[in-house]
């Protein structure tokens, strides 16, 4: 694995088909389905964001979500833990599987399905609250009646965190760098012990030592979780995805492969165009 990992939205000198890929000592073959979109459709208003995306996305396994802005892997990202129920013009049509039932379906509890598919966002995000009450926070809210202690320091361990705050549980989140808060959402992310771990844009507000370090994690979560990531950053989504889906304008899935044929072999011509930065 290559360890530069500077975010390289819009700088195209750094775009090339040449980037290395396959990262990871995972198998490439293709395990069990954990996320399955079918014919999924996502309006705000009248405007499409989703067009008629149907994907099948293996568990633990990394699926990068790439594309230009505005072609809808936010909001495709945001479906999958109906993320979009907060955004009152949206509409979503189709289904999202997960544990083999439709996320839309009105006996699904939105709440307890985002314990299982957790989301760190693009700019970290911890409460105003000591290091220890961040992590234990959702495990608070499920009535988790094990050892929150020992749940927080897995959790920690987990994020690659512990070993910097151990000392300091009782600080506030606030007070750490923008890499260790990130890694401290991550931990509050998988306390609650989830399947899958939705990452929008999880490096690029961090400088690329910070963003190396989520990096190197993500590889070392997927041996638990699912990871699912959005990423404008087309090295990162080449080192660190074992899949890679490719959204283009109009919200259109354009293509979906193992990250290695996207990346040095792609069937279609525009995604070759878009990974190689002649456009978006
Ligand atoms: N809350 C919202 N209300 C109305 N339109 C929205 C909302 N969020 C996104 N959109 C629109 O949906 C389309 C897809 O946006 P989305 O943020 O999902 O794309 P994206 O590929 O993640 O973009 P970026 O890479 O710039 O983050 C865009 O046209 C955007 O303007």
């Amino acid at each position: 694995m290559s360890n530069t990992s500077s975010d390289t939205t819009g700088d195209e000198s750094l775009i090339t088909t040449d980037v290395e890929t396959g990262s990871t000592d995972r198998s490439t073959a293709v395990g069990e389905t954990a996320v399955a979109a079918r014919d999924l459709d996502v309006f705000y208003g009248d405007e499409q964001a989703i067009d008629d995306v149907s994907i099948e996305i293996p568990e633990k396994r990394v699926t990068a979500l790439i594309g230009p802005s505005g072609c809808g892997k936010s909001t495709f990202l945001r479906c999958i833990n109906r993320m979009n129920d907060m955004i009152d013009v949206c509409r979503v049509e189709g289904d999202v599987e997960f544990g083999g039932k439709n996320v839309y379906d009105d006996d699904v509890d939105p709440v307890a399905l985002r314990r299982k598919i957790g989301m760190v966002f693009q700019k970290p995000n911890p409460f105003p609250k000591s290091i220890r009450d961040n992590v234990a926070y959702g495990l608070k809210i499920q009535g988790f009646d094990g050892d929150v202690d020992a749940r927080v320091e897995e959790s920690l361990k987990g994020a690659a965190l512990w070993d910097e705050v151990k000392d300091q549980l009782d600080s506030s989140g606030l007070d750490l760098s923008g890499g260790q808060q990130q890694r401290l959402c991550i931990a509050r992310a998988i306390a609650p012990d989830p399947e899958v771990i939705l990452m929008d844009e999880p490096t690029s507000a961090l400088d690329p030592v910070a963003a190396s370090k989520i990096e190197d994690l993500i590889d070392g979560l997927a041996e638990e979780y699912t990871v699912i990531i959005v990423t404008h950053n087309m090295q990162q989504a080449a080192r660190i995805s074992d899949r890679t889906a490719v959204f283009l304008t109009g919200g259109r899935l354009v293509e979906y492969d193992d990250t290695a044929k996207i990346f040095e072999d792609p069937e279609e011509q525009r995604v070759e165009d878009y990974i190689t930065g002649k456009f978006g």
